[in-house]
């Protein structure tokens, strides 16, 4: 559904005369079918990579093909095939879901009545159905950020971009939305790509994940699998009748970890896979009459992976936008929004 390779994007800083290394030789592929997240702090490249991807900006350099076209030759191609919800629509005003709805197909070249058809279909799947005739302004955020994905499905792309999606929702309406997302990735086979700075959301909704910072791809796979390779699981262990000193001796000795970190009667250290080492652990401290009194196993988050790659937290770097894009003085040209 997507593929790109060495897909670049720079902008001329006014105020250094150098050029911004948005987006830095990206090579991704999605398949169809699947629900994939961009996740990265601020500033890491994310939406200049789907303004890309969705013919709204020229990359620089590099070449993609989104939806079977090719992104430089056939960007008509593209934006027909393709649906984009942007961050925080400016959906307003005293038209009702369905007109806005019903004006958006008609746009796209449906018939009147093939048009108020697919109108109150998006309605039902996007549970508006209540609200079809409410003027929009009346709409609460998370009911105007189904109507704009429903607005971003009207022509019936098999792909959709989604930037940010639950960004100034409430906690509440986020995980409502992202039952309707999954739902229609589910049910209707739409190809999904969003964009993301929520962990939980990237955790929830993405089949597989790639980690953005700086411009770059820095890791890609699966939740789990980026969990699990990444970071590992953090397990703490206490004992009864012993000091830290003593389990850390059996840990590094009888395990594959890392990170052994003694306090105390504490000690932390990270496996790939904590809850299968806890029977062996148990055994391994009993052996050498190690009374053993707590263990806890804490799952790595995807902050965990992004700490790992980058050494900084993805909620510290929230915010920090653009703190670590560089700016080199370049030869390179820039090419001019085309959207
Ligand atoms: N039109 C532009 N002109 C100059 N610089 C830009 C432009 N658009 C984006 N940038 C810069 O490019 C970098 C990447 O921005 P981008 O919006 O793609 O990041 P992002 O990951 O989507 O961040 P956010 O989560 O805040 O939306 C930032 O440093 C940003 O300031």
């Amino acid at each position: 559904m997507i593929t790109t390779r060495g897909l670049s994007r720079d902008f001329r800083q006014r105020h250094n005369d150098g050029l911004l290394r948005a987006v830095r030789s990206v090579d991704i592929d999605v398949l169809e079918g699947e629900v994939v997240g961009f996740l990265g702090p601020n500033g890491a490249g994310k939406t200049t990579t789907m303004r890309m991807l969705t013919t709204l900006l020229r990359p620089t350099s590099g070449e993609a093909t989104v939806a079977g076209c090719d992104l430089l030759s056939n960007p008509s191609g593209v934006r027909s095939r393709i649906g984009y919800v942007a961050q925080g629509s400016g959906l307003a005003g005293d038209c009702s879901p369905v007109e806005e709805l019903v004006l958006q197909a008609r746009l796209y070249g449906l018939s009147w009545r093939e048009a108020v058809h697919r109108a109150h279909s998006l309605l039902d799947e996007l549970d508006l159905s209540g609200l079809s005739k409410r003027k929009i302004r009346t709409l609460s955020g998370g009911q105007r950020r189904r109507l704009d994905i429903a607005l971003g499905l009207i022509h019936s792309p098999k792909l959709v971009f989604l930037d940010e999606p639950t960004t100034g929702l409430d906690p509440q309406s986020r995980v409502n939305l992202w039952e309707h997302i999954s739902r229609l990735n589910r049910e209707m086979g739409v190809t999904v790509f969003l964009t993301t700075h929520y962990l939980d959301e990237a955790d929830a909704l993405a089949g597989r994940v790639f980690i953005v910072d700086n411009g770059t791809v820095v890791a890609s796979g699966t939740p789990a699998e980026l969990k699990s390779t990444v970071a590992g699981d953090s397990v703490t262990v206490s004992a009864a009748n012993v000091d830290a000193s003593s389990i850390a001796d059996v840990v590094s000795r009888k395990f594959e970890a890392h990170d052994i970190f003694s306090e105390s009667d504490t000690v932390r250290f990270r496996v790939p896979d904590g809850a299968g080492v806890v029977s062996k652990l148990v055994r391994s401290l009993d052996d050498v009459g190690i009374e053993l009194k707590t263990v806890e196993i804490v799952h790595p988050s995807l902050d965990d992976v992004f700490f790992s790659i980058t050494g900084r937290s993805l909620r510290d770097s929230d915010g920090a936008k653009s703190a670590s894009s560089a700016v080199v003085k370049g030869e390179e040209e820039v090419v001019n929004d085309v959207g």
